[in-house]
C-alpha cells in the first residue's frame, strides 16, 4: 500500500551508532531520515558512504541538520558562517540531500532588527541557490530574537527566495502555546519540512524541556491533532519527520523507538484526515465492550493456588474445555480461564514466568476491523495451531508477549457454548466485572506501551502518578476506554528503583506482565465478609491508616471500624467514594483486588503507598 504521507525521523531520536540507527529506521518502514550532524561527525563512514548506505536501505535523506547561529552576526563572523555553510553544501552533496536546517540565532550578540535579519537571510538564500541547495529556517523556542514560527514565517515570506523556506517544529510552537490557526497563513510551497514531537506539560525552561523530554506523538500532552489538521488544511504534503530528543529513548531499543514513532505518526495523520472528513487511512481505534475473559497459565499445582483464591472470592468452576486441560471459572460477568495444557503458549508462559496471565480476551464490536487496525499499526498477530473444529479467535501480542484475544461480541456466547459445553450458570454472588488490570513493566517501556494502548484502542490516558513505595518511587498511568457503561481499564506501572515492588515483580516473574487484577462489586463489605469466612489471605492494613482516615474524611467511627475489620482502604474525591481491599500475592507474583466505586473514577492513588508498604512487609530480605 502506498503510504498516505511521507514519513521521516531525525537520527538524534534513537540509540546506537549511525549505521545501527539507519538500519532500525529502515526496518521500521520510514521513507526518509534527517541526518543529525553529530551522528555524522562521530561515524566511521564518510558522508558518501552514509549516503550510499541510506540509498541501499531505501531511505531518502530528507535533510542535514542543524546549522546554528547565522542571521544577525557581525560581518566578519557572518563571512565565517557562510564559509562553514558552503562546506555543509559539499557534505549534503555527498549525502544526497539538498536541504539543510538553519536554527534561529541563540547568540545574545546577534542583532535582531528586522532589516538585518531579512538581508542576512536573503544573502544565505542566494548562496544556497547558487549551489542548488535549500535552507529550512526554524524558530527555536529559545532563539534570541526569532522564537515564534510566525516571526520566522514572516521573514521567509518577505525574503521570498526559492532557496529559503520554513521548518515547523511542533515542540517549538506548542511549548510556547502559539495558536495553531497561525499555520493557516503559511504558504505550503515555502514550508520545507515539518518536525514532530510531543511532550509532557512540564514547568521548566524551554531548552531543557526540549532537549530531554520530547516524546513520540501520542505519548505526551500536546494537542498535535489540531496542529496536524492545520497542515493538511493548507495542503502541506512534505515530510512528516520525527525529531525527538529524549534521554530514555537514546538509552533504549532503537528498533522499538523507531517503530513506536511511526505508529504515533500514522495515528496522527489518520486522525487529522478524519478531522477534515477525508477518507480514513485505517479502521478506527478499537472500542472494546468489556473484558471477556482473563486466561491464566498455570501448572496443576499452581492452578490450585489460584483456584483457592478464586473460590474465596466467590468464583465457581462452571465448565471444562471439551478437549483441553482448561477450566472456566465464573462470577457475575467475569470469566477466568485456567490453562494447564502441557504445550502451547500457556505452557511456555508457565515455564518462563510460573503461574501468570498469558492472555486477555476483549469483546470487540468488529473483529476484522480490529485486526486490520493492529496490522496497520505494525502490532504483531499471534497464531498457534488449533484443531480444525476449534473456535478461532484472532490475537495480537501485548505486554510481555502476552495476548489480546479479540472476541467477536456478537458470538461470544456461541464461543463459550462450543468450547466449554454444558457450563453451569454461576450462582449470584458479589463480584460483577473486571474493574481494571494492572501491568508492570520496565520503566523504560512505559511510554511504548502507553502508545500501544492509545493507538490500538479508543482509550484515553490519565495523568501519570508518582506513588511512593517504601523502596522507591513507582510511576503509574492508567489507560481506559471512553465507553462509560462498561469501561475497560488498564494501569501501567514501572519503577527505576531496584527494590520497589514493581521491580521485584519483574525479577520474580522474569519480565513484564499482569501484576494484579481488580474486580468490581456493589457491596464490598458483603464480599469481604464472605471472603474472610472462606479463608482469603487478605493483605493486612495497619491501624494508623484508619486513625488518619477518620480524621481526614470525618468518617463515622463505626464505618472506620468496619473498614479496619476487613482491611478495606477508602478514598473520596469530588466525583464520589472508593473502597478497595487486596489479597496476598499468589507465589509472590499476582494478587487480586476488590473495589467498589460510588461515582468515583480514579484508582485510590493515595492508598497505593499504604498498600505497597503493607506488601513490602512480605518481601524477602534484600542482600546488599
Ligand atoms: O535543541 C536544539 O538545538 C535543536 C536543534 C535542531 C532542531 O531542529 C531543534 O528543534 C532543536
Ligand atoms: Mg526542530
Amino acid at each position: 500500500m502506498t503510504s498516505p504521507f511521507r514519513s521521516s525521523i531525525a537520527t538524534i531520536s534513537i540509540s546506537g551508532t549511525l549505521a545501527e540507527k539507519l538500519n532500525a529506521i529502515a526496518a521500521a518502514g520510514y521513507q526518509a531520515v534527517e541526518i543529525f550532524e553529530n551522528d555524522l561527525l562521530s561515524a566511521p563512514q564518510s558522508a558518501v558512504e552514509i549516503g550510499a548506505m541510506c540509498r541501499d536501505l531505501g531511505l531518502d535523506v530528507a535533510m542535514l541538520q542543524p546549522f546554528r547561529d547565522y542571521e544577525g552576526l557581525p560581518a566578519e563572523q557572518r563571512a565565517r558562517a557562510e564559509e562553514r555553510m558552503r562546506r555543509k553544501f559539499a557534505v549534503m552533496e555527498d549525502l544526497g540531500t539538498d536541504l539543510v536546517l538553519l536554527c534561529s540565532n541563540c547568540s545574545p550578540h546577534a542583532a535582531g532588527d528586522r532589516d538585518t535579519l531579512l538581508s542576512d537571510l536573503s544573502r544565505i538564500a542566494g548562496i544556497a541557490g547558487e549551489h542548488g541547495k535549500r535552507i529550512a529556517y526554524e524558530a527555536l523556542a529559545w532563539g534570541a530574537h526569532v522564537n515564534d514560527h510566525r516571526d520566522a514565517w514572516s521573514l521567509v515570506r518577505d525574503v521570498n527566495h526559492p532557496a529559503l523556506g520554513l521548518t515547523l517544529d511542533s515542540f517549538h510552537s506548542l511549548s510556547r502555546n502559539i495558536p495553531n490557526a497561525s499555520i493557516g497563513d503559511i504558504w505550503p510551497d515555502k514550508l520545507f519540512i515539518v518536525q514532530w514531537a510531543d511532550a509532557p506539560r512540564l514547568q521548566m525552561d524551554l531548552l531543557n524541556w526540549s532537549r530531554h523530554f520530547r516524546c513520540m506523538p501520542g505519548q505526551g500532552d500536546f494537542a498535535l491533532d489540531e496542529f496536524a489538521a492545520q497542515l493538511l488544511r493548507i495542503g502541506y504534503d512534505g515530510y512528516w519527520s520525527l525529531e525527538i530528543f529524549n534521554d530514555r529513548f537514546r538509552a533504549g531499543s532503537a528498533s522499538q523507538v523507531a517503530r513506536d514513532g511511526l505508529r504515533g505518526l500514522k495515528v496522527l495523520h489518520d486522525g487529522a484526515s478524519r478531522a477534515l472528513g477525508r477518507t480514513p487511512e485505517m479502521p478506527a481505534a478499537i472500542a472494546p465492550m468489556g473484558v471477556e475473559f482473563i486466561e491464566f497459565a498455570a501448572s496443576h499445582a499452581e492452578a490450585e493456588e489460584f483456584t483457592g483464591i478464586f473460590k474465596a472470592l466467590g468464583f465457581e468452576r462452571t465448565g471444562r474445555h471439551r478437549s483441553k486441560q482448561v477450566e472456566r471459572w465464573q462470577q457475575g460477568g467475569i470469566n477466568l480461564v485456567i490453562n494447564s495444557e502441557p504445550e502451547g503458549l500457556a505452557h511456555s508462559f508457565d515455564m518462563v514466568h510460573g503461574g501468570s496471565v498469558c492472555a486477555i480476551g476483549l469483546a470487540v464490536p468488529d473483529q476484522s476491523a480490529a485486526i486490520a487496525r493492529a496490522e496497520a499499526l505494525d502490532i504483531p498477530r499471534f497464531s498457534q495451531s488449533v484443531a480444525p473444529d476449534e473456535w478461532q479467535i484472532p490475537a495480537v501480542r501485548g505486554v510481555g508477549g502476552s495476548l489480546f484475544y479479540l472476541v467477536d461480541a456478537a458470538t461470544d456466547a456461541d464461543m463459550w457454548a462450543q468450547e466449554f459445553p454444558g457450563s453451569a450458570a454461576p450462582g449470584a454472588t458479589g463480584l460483577t466485572r473486571v474493574d481494571h488490570i494492572a501491568q508492570t513493566m520496565q520503566y523504560e517501556e512505559m511510554l511504548s506501551w502507553l502508545l500501544y494502548y492509545t493507538a490500538l484502542f479508543d482509550f484515553a490516558k490519565t495523568p501519570q502518578l508518582e506513588i511512593s513505595d517504601p523502596m522507591g518511587i513507582v510511576y503509574s498511568q492508567a489507560v481506559e476506554s471512553r465507553n462509560a457503561a462498561k469501561p475497560v481499564r488498564f494501569t501501567l506501572n514501572g519503577s527505576m528503583a531496584a527494590n520497589a515492588l514493581s521491580t521485584r515483580f519483574l525479577h520474580n516473574y522474569f519480565g513484564a506482565g499482569v501484576q494484579h487484577i481488580a474486580f468490581a462489586c456493589d457491596d464490598i463489605f458483603a464480599v469481604a465478609a464472605r471472603a474472610k469466612a472462606a479463608g482469603l489471605p487478605f493483605l493486612a492494613i495497619g491501624p494508623n491508616y484508619y486513625e488518619d482516615l477518620e480524621a481526614r474524611f470525618g468518617l463515622e467511627p463505626a464505618l472506620v471500624a468496619r473498614l479496619a475489620e476487613h482491611n478495606i482502604l477508602y478514598d473520596r474525591d469530588d466525583a464520589g467514594e472508593y473502597f478497595q481491599f487486596y489479597s496476598r500475592a499468589v507465589a509472590k507474583r499476582i494478587f487480586f483486588e476488590v473495589v467498589q466505586r460510588r461515582g468515583y473514577d480514579a484508582y485510590g492513588a493515595t492508598n497505593a503507598s499504604i498498600r505497597l508498604n503493607a506488601q513490602a512487609a512480605h518481601r524477602d530480605p534484600v542482600q546488599f
